[in-house]
């Protein structure tokens, strides 16, 4: 298993429990459509795969390792790509090209290299003529883009995709479900859009009284 969390529970401080045992595997080369109402965890979930929020109990495994400190999620963070609901959670740089290079410079690669890897994400994901504009100026749905390439610039083993077609015009959240259909990764899509799900994802679970269950 790439992901497993097992018999999770949390709530955040001061309100009501969210997740009384939920549990999530994700395989090599999944795609798993997670669904549920508005507030029933889903983000909270993919926040908790990636340690960003701990779990009150229930354990995390990553690439067959338990995963409990800051550390340990260091390594989860970066094999694990997480395109968050709110694409100014993620973007803060002035620039795109700065923006999708932090990653990679943060790994340690030469601004040349970097650089380099911007371009081809930008060149693959279609978005080369965003590369010098300032971020905050983007429209929603140009940001949503960018902010997959600040992620898959990565070359992560396992995309989260939270909500990815939100802001997209139609022809471009098909061009997104194009892209995504044809990496090898493993996925699991957060959507609450039906068309995009079908295409995307041929499992879906469902997040409902705190726990991931069968469709
Ligand atoms: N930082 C926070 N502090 C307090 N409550 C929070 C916080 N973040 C989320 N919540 C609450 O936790 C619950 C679960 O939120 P979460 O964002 O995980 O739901 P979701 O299933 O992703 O919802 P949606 O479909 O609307 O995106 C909601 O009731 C939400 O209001």
């Amino acid at each position: 298993m790439l992901l497993e969390l097992t018999d999770i529970h949390f709530g955040y401080p001061g309100h009501a429990p969210v997740l009384r045992g939920a549990s999530l595997r994700v395989g090599a080369g999944e795609r798993i459509a997670l669904v549920g109402a508005n507030g029933s965890g889903k983000s909270t979930l993919l926040r908790i795969a990636l340690g960003l929020i701990r779990p009150a109990s229930g354990t995390v495994q990553a690439f067959g390792q338990p995963r409990r400190s800051e550390r340990d999620f260091h390594e989860v963070r970066r094999r694990v790509g997480l395109v968050f609901q709110d694409p100014d959670d993620q973007l803060f740089c002035p620039t795109v090209a700065e923006d999708i290079a932090f990653g990679p410079l943060n790994l340690g690669k030469s601004r040349a290299e970097a650089l380099q890897m911007v371009d081809d994400v930008l060149d693959c994901l279609a978005l080369s003529h965003l590369r010098d504009r300032v971020t905050h100026h983007l429209s929603g749905g140009e940001k949503r883009l960018v902010t997959l390439a600040t992620v898959l610039v990565m070359r992560p083993e396992v995309l989260l995709l939270d909500e990815p077609t939100n802001a997209l015009d139609p022809a471009n959240a098909a061009r997104l479900r194009d892209i995504l259909c044809a990496l090898p990764q493993a996925i699991v899509l957060v959507s609450h859009d039906p068309e995009f799900r079908a295409a995307l994802a041929p499992r879906t679970l469902h997040l409902r009284d705190g726990q991931v269950q069968p469709d």
